[in-house]
């Protein structure tokens, strides 16, 4: 079996040899997904998986923008179309200045199986431009948005490909966005998501990405008959994922030690309450200020600068900020503190060494192409509202989003479930993930 993974990541290499994050995320699911096709025989000689590592389509185009000083920025701009097997790519933006091929194409390939899990029609997109929107004005972000969407819009629609926000893309940017491409093409339709409430928008789209991760945490805890409350809570980011799981850890009763930004984290050694995640939210949403700020306003907080909040003392770990940000000193290092569950917001923050570990040690932990899947189920849920032209409740929102959070959770468990009674979630991810993809790339012929 390793001879048969090599050669197939051989090849991955050596087509993608500069891009290391998109790598390590194919290595992942090759791992895990080639031993299901050899015991498959109705995958064999249809190299699914090889058609699958390519994107359909890859767009990159110049974004260019003027400043409040007149001066002209270059930009580049991408859209990677991975897979559309099961339904019209769906996907974030990310802006941030990181943003390279490699970073969108494992974000676009981890896409494909997470939009496959939700149980929605989706196929795998995902986007951005290394745009900084950090320290610009609004003017700013406004110019680089529609300068952005001047471009992309020829490449996406409610039925081709339909955007929605990332890191450095909330709520603000999606609002641009959506009015130039109306600008354009003279048309109010779905083809983003995370819209405002009064333009089209689902309630508990910008919450959904947090709760879905704390849900499915809850469900893993209920495999061990045991529960978030009560339980010591370490979270990373202060972002839209890490302030609404903090929401829902402190709704079901547990304490949030942590939050995060690039600069540093917070520990709060009494927990983070909601009068204290609402200070947080509105200094990274209106204010956009550093999370080390949160220490002149509560004393029992320390700052911690430039470091990674994973040797406070928890019983659970929610990663929440970017890829790679847990490594296996980190993991170990949770471990020895006493961490039994690690579910991810963020896509891809623990490195593969970490992983390794949290199996190695069995203890519950989440991939966030699963435990994250809440965000884009949600965005699902707005594009039928869209299609339908109606607004779901808060309620009946919530009630869907928890239900398919559950139904992912039953899946992992299904394919992910090892002898001993273990369940490797990133195994049942991607084999669940892989089986409704293949299956309709089968049905459709080689394309
Ligand atoms: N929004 C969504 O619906 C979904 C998001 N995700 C994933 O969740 C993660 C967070 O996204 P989201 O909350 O939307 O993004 P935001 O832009 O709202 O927040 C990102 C947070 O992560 C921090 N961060 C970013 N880069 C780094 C870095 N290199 N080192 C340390 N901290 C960093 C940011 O700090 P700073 O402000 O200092 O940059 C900020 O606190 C990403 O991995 C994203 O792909 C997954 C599914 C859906
Ligand atoms: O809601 C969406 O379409 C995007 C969500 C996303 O980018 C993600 O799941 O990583």
């Amino acid at each position: 079996m390793e001879a048969i993974i090599k050669t197939f990541m051989d090849e991955v290499k050596t087509r993608n040899g500069h891009e290391p994050e998109f790598i390590q995320a194919v290595q992942e699911v090759a791992e895990t997904v080639i031993p299901y096709i050899v015991n498959n025989e109705i995958y064999h000689g249809k190299n699914i998986l090889l058609r699958m590592v390519e994107p359909e389509r890859l767009i990159s185009f110049r974004v260019a923008w003027v400043d409040d000083k007149g001066e002209i920025h270059v930009n580049r701009g991408y859209r990677i179309q991975m897979n559309s097997a099961i339904g019209p790519y769906k996907g974030g933006l990310r802006f941030h200045p990181t943003v390279n091929a490699s970073i969108l194409k494992f974000l676009a390939f981890e896409q494909v199986f997470k939009n496959s899990l939700t149980t929605l029609p989706m196929g795998g997109g995902k986007g951005g431009s290394d745009f900084d929107p950090k320290g610009k004005s609004d003017d700013e972000v406004m110019r680089f948005c529609h300068a952005f969407m001047l471009e992309l819009n020829r490449h996406i629609g409610p039925n081709t490909d339909v955007p929605a926000g990332d890191i450095g893309v909330g709520a603000r940017e999606v609002g641009y966005l959506f009015g130039m491409y109306k600008k354009i093409r003279n048309e109010f339709t779905g083809v983003l998501t995370g819209k405002g409430l009064s333009w089209g928008g689902s309630r508990i789209r910008p919450e959904a990405t947090g709760y879905g991760t704390v849900y499915f945490a809850q469900s893993m805890l209920n495999t061990k008959n045991d529960d978030i409350k009560g339980k010591t809570v370490v979270i990373s980011g202060s972002g839209n994922v890490a302030q609404y799981a903090a929401e829902k850890v402190i709704q079901l009763g547990g304490k949030v030690l942590t939050m995060s930004d690039s600069s540093g984290y917070i520990h709060d050694k009494e927990g983070i309450d909601a009068d204290k995640l609402a200070f947080i939210m509105d200094l990274k949403n209106n204010r956009r200020g550093r999370i080390s700020e949160y220490t002149e306003k509560y004393s029992s907080a320390t700052f911690h600068k430039g470091k990674k909040p994973w040797s406070v003392k928890c019983d659970i770990a929610l990663p929440c900020a970017t890829q790679n940000e847990l490594n296996l000193e980190h993991a170990k290092e949770l471990m020895k503190n006493g961490c039994r569950c690690v579910a991810e917001g963020a896509n891809m923050p623990s490195t593969a060494e970490a992983i390794h570990a949290f199996h190695d040690a069995k203890i519950l932990f989440a991939p966030g192409k699963a435990s994250n899947a809440g965000g884009v189920a949600t965005s699902g849920l707005e594009m039928s509202q869209n299609s339908l032209r109606i607004s779901w409740t808060r309620e009946e929102v919530d009630e869907r989003l928890k239900g398919i959070m559950s139904d992912i959770h039953d899946s992992c468990i299904e394919y992910g479930k090892e002898d001993d009674g273990y369940c490797n979630y990133v195994k049942g991810a991607n084999i669940a993930g892989f089986v409704k993809v293949a299956d309709a790339m089968l049905a459709q012929g080689v394309i």
